[in-house]
C-alpha cells in the first residue's frame, strides 16, 4: 500500500472536516475509499452535497467553480434546468421497460446525422462497455485477433485495453493491470501518439492479424495531447491502406470538439466510433456505432454477441437526446469555446508574468495545465511533474477552484460558466502561482 504523503495546511483540513470524517470511514468499506480510482485524492477527497451550474459543493459548505466536471460529461454544467425537467417527465412514466423504445431510434436518428461515419449504433451502458464491445466487433468481423491501442490512451477498464493506460490507472502507477492474464493482452500492440513511421511498422507487420487500430483523437487521459497537424490523416490512410478497421473513443470528444466529434473537427471517418459521457447527458451512457455491413455482425442481426439490461435506458437517453439538442439550439460549443478561450488567455498570461515552467495548452472546450513541457507522447508526459500537479490542485482547491486531482486528467469548461467565473480562476490562478 502506498503511503500517504501529502500534508495539507491546518486551515484546509478544518475547512474539509466533515470530508475527511466521511473518507475515514469510506476507507474501511470501500476499496481506496471511492466508487473509482480517480476520485481517491490524497490525502482525502472532498465529498460533495450537490452540484448546480459551475459550481460543485462538499458537506462542509465550501463552493468549487468545477473544471473536472465529473471527467467530462457536463458540458451543460450540473443540473440543467432543461435536462432536469425532462427526466422529471421521463420519471413519470417509469425509467426501466426492458422493450424498446420511441427515443431509441429518434436518438440514434439524430447521432447518425451528426456522424457521417455511422450508419448504426448500439446504446450500451459505459464508455467502458463502448470500447470493448467494439473491440469484440472488430475481431468478429475481421476474424482477426490483434489489436493496436496507443500509449497511455484509456479506454476503459476491460481486460484487453488495460496495458499502458492512461487516467487513474497511470496516476495510481498501475497502467498494466493486476489480473489480466498475459494471455489476455498478448493480442494488444502498442505505439507512442504522433509518430506515423511507428504506427506503419507495427500496422503493415501484423496486416493479416489485426483487427483494428483503437484511439482517443485527441489524448485526454495522459493529460491532454493534441495531434500533430496531419498525424490523424496519416493514420486514416495506413489503415485504410492495410485493410485495418480504424475505431475512435470520442468517449471525450464527441459532442465537444465539435457536435460530429473529432471526425467532424479534423475531417476524417472512421470504421467504428465510440461515445459516451456527454452523449448521456450527465447520466450513464456508452454508444458505439459504424458502418452498417460492420454492425449488422452484432447479435441478434449477427453472430458478435452483446447484450445489457440497462441498455438504452430512457433516462440516460433522455439526458442524452435533451442535452444534444439543446446544444445545437444554443450553439453551445461556440459558447464554451469562447469562455475556454478567454480563460486559457487569462491563464497564459499569469504564467508569463510568473516565470513558472508551465505550459498549458487546449483545444475546443479541454484544457491542461502542463508542469512542464507540453507532451507529444505518452512518455513525454509521464516527464511531467505530478507531485507538484498536486500541490497546484490543492492551492486552486483553497482558492475555491477545482481543477482534476491528477496531472493525466483533463480540464473541462462548461456552458454554465460566467466571465465571473473566468475571472475568478484567473485570479486564484495567479495567486497559486506565486505561492507554488
Ligand atoms: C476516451 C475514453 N474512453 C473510454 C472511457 C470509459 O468510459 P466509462 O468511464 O464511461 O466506462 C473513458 C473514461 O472513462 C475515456 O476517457
Ligand atoms: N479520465 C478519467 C475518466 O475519464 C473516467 C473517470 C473515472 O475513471 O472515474
Amino acid at each position: 500500500m502506498e503511503k500517504i504523503l501529502i500534508q495539507l495546511p491546518k486551515r484546509l483540513v478544518m475547512k474539509l472536516e466533515k470530508s475527511k470524517a466521511l473518507y475515514e470511514e469510506a476507507v474501511k468499506l470501500l476499496p481506496g475509499g471511492v466508487s473509482s480510482p480517480v476520485r481517491a485524492i490524497k490525502p482525502f477527497p472532498f465529498y460533495t452535497a450537490k452540484a448546480e451550474g459551475s459550481k460543485i459543493y462538499d458537506v462542509d459548505g465550501n463552493c468549487y467553480i468545477d473544471y473536472c466536471l465529473a471527467y467530462g460529461p457536463l458540458i451543460l454544467g450540473h443540473a440543467n434546468p432543461v435536462v432536469k425537467s425532462a427526466l422529471m417527465e421521463q420519471l413519470e412514466k417509469g425509467w426501466l421497460y426492458g422493450t424498446p423504445i420511441e427515443l431509441e431510434v429518434k436518438y440514434a436518428k439524430l447521432i447518425t446525422k451528426l456522424y457521417k461515419s455511422i450508419e448504426m449504433l448500439r446504446f450500451v451502458n459505459t464508455g467502458s462497455e463502448a470500447t470493448m464491445s467494439a473491440i469484440r466487433l472488430a475481431r468478429g468481423f475481421t476474424g482477426r485477433n490483434k489489436i493496436l491501442k496507443i500509449e497511455g490512451s484509456f479506454h476503459g477498464s476491460h481486460d484487453a485495453v488495460l496495458v499502458k493506460a492512461g487516467s487513474g490507472a497511470t496516476t495510481h502507477g498501475i497502467p498494466n493491470s493486476a489480473g489480466v492474464p498475459p494471455d489476455f493482452v498478448k493480442h494488444t500492440l502498442q505505439v507512442p501518439f504522433n509518430d506515423v513511421e511507428a504506427l506503419a511498422e507495427v500496422v503493415e507487420k501484423n496486416r493479416d492479424d489485426l483487427a483494428c487500430v483503437i484511439m482517443e483523437p485527441v489524448m485526454g487521459n495522459s493529460s491532454l495531447i493534441i495531434p500533430e497537424e496531419g498525424y490523424l490523416k496519416e493514420v486514416r490512410k495506413i489503415t485504410a491502406e492495410n485493410d485495418v478497421l480504424l475505431i475512435f473513443d470520442e468517449v471525450i470528444t464527441g459532442f465537444r470538439l465539435a457536435l460530429g466529434g473529432a471526425q467532424e473537427f479534423y475531417g476524417i471517418e472512421a470504421d467504428l466510433t465510440t461515445l459516451g459521457k456527454i452523449a448521456g447527458g450527465g447520466l450513464p451512457i456508452g454508444i458505439f456505432g459504424g458502418r452498417r455491413e460492420i454492425m449488422e455482425h452484432v447479435a441478434p442481426s449477427g453472430n458478435v454477441y452483446q447484450a445489457g439490461t440497462f441498455s438504452g435506458n430512457p433516462l440516460s437517453l433522455t439526458a442524452g437526446y435533451t442535452t444534444v439538442k439543446f446544444m445545437i439550439e444554443n450553439k453551445v460549443i461556440d459558447v464554451v469555446n469562447r469562455t475556454t478561450e478567454e480563460l486559457v488567455k487569462g491563464l497564459k498570461d499569469q504564467i508569463e508574468d510568473s516565470n513558472a515552467n508551465l505550459e498549458i495548452d487546449s483545444i475546443a472546450s479541454m484544457f491542461c495545465v502542463y508542469f512542464g513541457r507540453k507532451p507529444k507522447n505518452y512518455a513525454d508526459a509521464l516527464k511531467l511533474d505530478k507531485d507538484r500537479y498536486m500541490k497546484f490542485f490543492w492551492k486552486m482547491l483553497e482558492n475555491d477552484v477545482f481543477f482534476p486531482p491528477s496531472q493525466f486528467e483533463t480540464c473541462f469548461v462548461s456552458y454554465a460558466h460566467t466571465k465571473e467565473d473566468v475571472e475568478k480562476t484567473i485570479e486564484a490562478f495567479g495567486l497559486c502561482l506565486r505561492e507554488l
